[in-house]
């Protein structure tokens, strides 16, 4: 039997075509894969969290490492450096301010952030820190703080909906940003890990501030205190992602559903936006001030020099 008319109240359709009443409906789990099998029929294939969901588009042609491709009114700003897990070096942090200061003033409706291969991001390259080691200290812990408030301050400031696609692994301030987002979609093969103070470093991102807030200050102490690595399922329960997707299907689900919100009116959505952040803004570059004061000193400091000397020496691993 196929439905072609609109359907009537009650029923459901499914990519077998067939109408189900209300007392044969699917179990949930049942009607997600139904609903799952159906759109991936309409939408090329994507096979697992760790392929690019977004198709191709406009991209950022300076930057190496940071893709920016827009879309059905998305545009997605990915970190593509998967041999290195996506670390985010230097000029990633750049990269990053420019892409979101464009994506900011582009007429996509949503902004969504991701990144290539197996992680999401494992954080600040520490090879950033090899410099302390080699150059003037006082400037370059200066200029790296700059760098760090910056990259912060523009997450805290963008003006649209900001979704976090967390297609596996993340690490340190791939995490801590993540209290920034409006949404975060993650895979469930994703974890979340921030390390510092094996590394000797202090929470950043503003971190200090929203995670409290979000999970409440046991289950924040737990992650950026004592480094607790969470699950993306652990985290959906705590508040800090929105929702888990399994693996398999996580580009198609995530992008479908994206795809839906996108033809929402953007200018309600940026508004609505506003008025949901805006009351918090100067609290959070206070804290964020601060915080890079304080990592600033930390970067400095013998424990950290010690901790980022052992990975890059592969004398430990977190
Ligand atoms: C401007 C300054 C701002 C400062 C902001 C501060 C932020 C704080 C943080 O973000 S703290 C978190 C820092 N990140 C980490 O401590 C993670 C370090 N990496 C790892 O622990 C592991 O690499 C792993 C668990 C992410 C993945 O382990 P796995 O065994 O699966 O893979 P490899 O270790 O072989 O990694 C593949 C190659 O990628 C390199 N690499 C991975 N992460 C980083 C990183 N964060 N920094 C630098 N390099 C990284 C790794 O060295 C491998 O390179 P190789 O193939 O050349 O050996």
């Amino acid at each position: 039997m196929r439905c072609i008319s609109r359907p009537q109240k009650d029923l459901v359709m499914f990519p077998d075509q067939r109408c189900w009443t209300s007392s044969e409906r699917p179990s949930g789990e049942a009607a997600r894969q139904n609903y799952v099998d159906f759109v991936s029929s309409l939408t090329p294939s994507l096979e697992s969290s760790s392929q690019a969901g977004p198709g191709a588009g406009r991209s950022l042609p300076e930057s190496e490492h940071v893709v920016m491709t827009s879309e059905d009114s998305i545009t997605t700003i990915m970190l593509n450096r998967p041999a290195k897990k996506n670390a985010i070096t230097i000029q990633m942090y750049q990269d990053i301010i420019l892409a979101l200061k464009a994506a900011g003033k582009d007429n996509s409706a949503i902004t969504v952030f991701t990144g290539s291969g197996d992680y999401y991001s494992s954080g600040n390259d520490l090879t950033n820190f090899v410099s302390f080691a080699s150059g003037d200290l006082e400037k370059i812990s200066e200029e790296s703080a700059n760098t760090l408030r910056n990259v912060v301050d523009t997450f805290i400031d963008f003006p649209k909906p900001l979704v976090a696609a967390v297609n596996g692994p993340a690490v340190g301030i791939s995490v801590t940003l993540l209290g920034l987002f409006d949404t975060v979609y993650a895979s469930d093969r994703a974890t979340l890990h921030t390390p510092f103070t094996s590394l000797g470093q202090t929470p950043e991102g503003c971190s200090s501030y929203t995670f409290p807030k979000i999970m409440g200050p046991a289950k924040a102490a737990e992650m950026l205190i004592f480094g607790k690595k969470i699950t993306a399922r652990e985290a959906c329960a705590q508040g800090l992602v929105t929702e888990v997707f399994p693996d398999r299907t996580f580009q198609r689900e995530v992008w479908t559903r994206l795809r839906e919100y996108a033809k929402n009116s953007p200018n309600a959505m940026r508004i609505g936006k506003q008025l949901l952040r805006s009351s918090e803004k100067e609290k959070l570059h206070a804290v964020n001030a601060e915080e890079c004061r304080v990592g600033r000193e930390r970067w400095l400091s013998e424990e950290c020099a010690a901790a980022v000397q052992s990975f890059l020496s592969r004398k430990a691993r977190l």
